[in-house]
């Protein structure tokens, strides 16, 4: 029987990869050829060769909402990756391809639509990025992280079925956790997860309390690339990595309490496991504003607490911690009823009823 094609894209950021890589890794490869378009230089391209994928590096550029030198140049780039894409998937004929957004994908959606190949999104952030709005005309489906976002889409095709998280992510132990931690006592764990890029910020308050926490807790600390101090090598009970890649289902699994930032896939990461959170989402100068809304709808819905970057101090931080270990129980039992169990599930089978 002849393979079916399948074509993934999505980069930018570990947010568009990491979904799309629990996707790749449960379709049947002897019924799916299974390949990935992503930009020539992005973070994407280490994500997805690990994972054995073949990836097709297309000129990509930075869409903005504002017009300058540099956004005509981009302007450009897309164009020359639209031609690019299209070469690629007019000698893949792909049954489906699949987008997470991201820049990379608008030239890869377009070109797609040319060839009328189907088309289904998924949109993780509350609001649509730049990227999916320019691609949600030419979808087939549209798939969405959070009920919210269903309103900023065409209602006849999206449908909101929550997060594709890894199966493994849910499969950790926590005693293989505190093992690779080298944590031996029983303090409760907190760890820290400045999204895929880390965060100075948060690293910087974090390690100005790191005597109270350690007094309390253990701390594994993920602190992005170039960000550790060997200075804290030392400290008991604290763990410290630039990215971790394998060993986070069994860290999470031996973690109590999280303080992160709001990206979308690792707080809905953090709500299938049930592990209260703090969200300290990146700010309007920092990003387009989609991790304050993130932040805001899972306060609301009582999964975590907000502690804006603004606010960011020791005793907001010490604060925030003694706030979420009081209100944990109720939190998790609310994290409990609200989680929408299936979504990699139903993408499978969304995926599966393609001719
Ligand atoms: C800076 C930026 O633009 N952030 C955006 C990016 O998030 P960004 O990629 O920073 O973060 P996300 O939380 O969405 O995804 C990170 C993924 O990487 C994994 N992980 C992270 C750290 C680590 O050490 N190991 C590891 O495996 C997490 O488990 C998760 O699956 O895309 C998200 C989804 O569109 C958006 O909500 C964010 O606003």
């Amino acid at each position: 029987m002849k393979k079916k094609t399948i074509v993934f894209t999505g980069g930018g950021t570990a947010g568009h990869v990491t979904p799309n890589l629990a996707l790749i890794n449960e379709l049947d490869k002897g019924e799916w050829n299974i390949q990935y378009i992503g930009s020539k230089k992005g973070i994407e391209r280490e994500l997805v060769e690990k994972a054995g994928v073949p990836y097709h590096g297309i000129s990509s550029g930075k869409l903005r909402r504002y017009f300058d030198m540099e956004n005509a140049k981009d302007i450009f780039r897309v164009l020359r990756g639209c031609f690019e894409a299209r070469r690629i998937l007019k000698k893949m004929k792909p049954r489906l391809l699949f987008s997470k957004g991201g820049f990379v994908s608008v030239p890869v959606v377009i070109a797609a639509r040319t060839l009328q190949i189907p088309i289904f999104i998924h949109e993780s952030d509350l609001t649509p990025g730049l990227a999916n709005k320019i691609s949600q005309r030419f979808a087939t489906k549209i798939f969405t992280s959070f009920d919210e976002t269903v309103k900023y889409l065409p209602a006849n095709k999206t449908i909101a079925i929550g997060s594709p998280i890894r199966r493994e992510i849910l499969e950790g132990s926590a005693e293989k956790g505190r093992k690779y931690l080298g944590f031996d006592s029983w303090k409760p764990v907190i760890t820290i997860m400045g999204g895929s890029l880390g965060a100075k910020r948060i690293n910087e308050a974090v390690r100005s309390v790191l005597p109270q926490l350690t007094a309390n807790f253990h701390i594994a600390h993920i602190c992005g690339k170039g960000n550790l101090d060997e200075s804290l090598s030392s400290v008991k009970g604290y763990k410290q990595f630039e990215y971790i890649h394998g060993e986070l289902p069994d860290i999470l699994a031996a973690t109590n309490f999280v303080i992160t930032r709001g990206g979308s896939n690792s707080i809905f990461e953090f709500l299938a496991l049930e592990i209260p959170m703090v969200i300290i989402p990146l700010t309007l100068q920092q990003s387009r504003g989609d991790q304050i809304l993130n932040a805001r709808s899972f306060e609301e819905k009582g999964y975590s607490l907000t502690l804006n970057e603004e606010n960011l101090t020791e005793e907001t931080l010490l604060a925030a911690l003694e706030e979420l270990k009081n209100k944990s129980a109720e939190m998790k039992k609310k994290m409990k009823s609200g989680y929408k169990q299936n979504a990699l599930d139903t993408l499978l089978e969304e995926i599966a009823k393609v001719k």
